[in-house]
């Protein structure tokens, strides 16, 4: 790629509309050095006495040729090309853009879709894992071209991609999802629970984090080991039609832990006891007549980030769970335990 973008000489009284080829700088000795001016600027009528008073009688400006894009230009119109709905769009800042969320939601990215963007090279366009929780003003992406002038085909050759993208996936490559404020009925079990021995510090933090995602417990139950109890809780919960059924406590592999056994009795379709990210390995994930039901570890009762705290995003989200959606979880999931 050869460019044929040129810098010319033009006295400041003349320079207005025209794009600074390079960084201006001020210094008052004792107080101030730094840029005044920025590189790719465009110079306005109030910047004329600015630039004299710097002694700038003359400047180089970059006179674009013809089908060529300063990395401003290109930078957002990418950034355009990529985002989708809830996605706003920063102001170029040294030549890149960012893709910021509007509300908290659940961010979908195409990691495809980025190397297939990355990979024609002159551009970088960097994001954060897609399906994850992000919050409000949260960024998503940022995106810019390498060179500070390129040839407008490489943008309109993104543009293209993007909108096959669209009209593969009837969506834009980077979007976020809004959480639906779902009603949840919680089952908590756990003999020495329900006996009164300790105090249930399950369902308080189960609710915190249903609460800071928009959803909440509408009911809560305290059950003893008891298959049969559990499964009756379970039966009823879905006959109250909450949105999601959540159960604690007895999710691993001593004698008194049935509560898998109880979920998978209710008549739920499990598709997976056991998912690859530590924390949050015994967690179990199934749909009972499409209701999501899910075992929860003791590790979501003291940790933050749980195979839970992945999960919940997507299932406010409206988004069904396949066996290789858990599966997939074990890249990347170690965080510790
Ligand atoms: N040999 C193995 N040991 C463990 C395994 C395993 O697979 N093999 N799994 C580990 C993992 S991972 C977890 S997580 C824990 C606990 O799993 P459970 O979900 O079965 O938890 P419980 O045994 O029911 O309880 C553990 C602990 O937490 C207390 N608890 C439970 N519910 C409440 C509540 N609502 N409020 C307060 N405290 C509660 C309970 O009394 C126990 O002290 O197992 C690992 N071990
Ligand atoms: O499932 Mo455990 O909750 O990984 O620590």
């Amino acid at each position: 790629m050869s460019i044929r973008t040129r810098l010319r000489e033009v006295p400041v009284e003349q320079a207005l509309g025209l794009r600074l080829a390079h960084d201006l700088t001020r210094i008052v000795p004792g107080s101030f050095k730094g840029r005044a001016f920025v590189k790719g600027h465009v110079v306005t009528e109030a910047d004329i006495p600015a630039l004299l008073d710097i002694g700038k009688a003359h400047l180089y400006v970059m006179e674009l040729a013809e089908g060529e894009l300063h990395e401003d230009e290109a930078a957002l119109r990418m950034a355009e090309a990529h985002r989708g709905e809830r996605i706003e769009l920063g102001r170029p800042h040294e030549g890149k853009v960012a893709l910021k969320s509007s509300i908290q939601g659940l961010v979908k990215i195409d990691p495809a879709y980025v190397n297939e963007i990355n990979d024609l090279g002159d551009i970088a366009l960097a994001t954060v894992v897609g399906d994850r929780l992000v919050e409000a003003g949260g960024q998503v992406a940022a995106t810019r071209v390498i060179p500070l002038v390129v040839e407008e085909a490489l943008v309109s050759r993104v543009e293209e991609l993007a909108a096959r993208f669209r009209e593969r996936h009837g969506r834009a490559p980077i979007e976020v999802k809004p959480l639906r404020p779902m009603r949840i009925g919680l089952i908590t079990t756990g003999g020495e629970v329900y006996s009164g021995r300790i105090e249930d510090r399950f369902g308080p933090a189960v609710r915190a984090k249903l609460e800071r995602l928009g959803s909440s417990v509408s009911e809560q139950a305290l059950v003893p080991d008891d298959r049969q109890r559990i499964v009756d809780k379970i039966v009823e919960y879905k006959d109250k039609e909450y949105d999601m059924i959540l159960l604690t406590g007895g999710m691993s592999v001593d004698p008194d832990d049935r509560t898998p056994g109880a979920i998978r009795a209710a008549g739920t379709d499990i598709v997976r006891y056991g998912t690859p990210m530590l924390p949050g390995s015994m967690l179990l994930m199934g749909y009972l007549g499409g209701t999501p039901v899910l075992g929860l570890p003791g590790c979501v009762m003291h940790d933050p980030h749980t195979s839970f705290d992945v999960l919940l995003p997507r299932l406010l989200a409206g988004e069904e769970i396949r066996r290789e959606d858990i599966t997939a979880m074990g890249y990347g999931g170690l965080y510790g335990c």
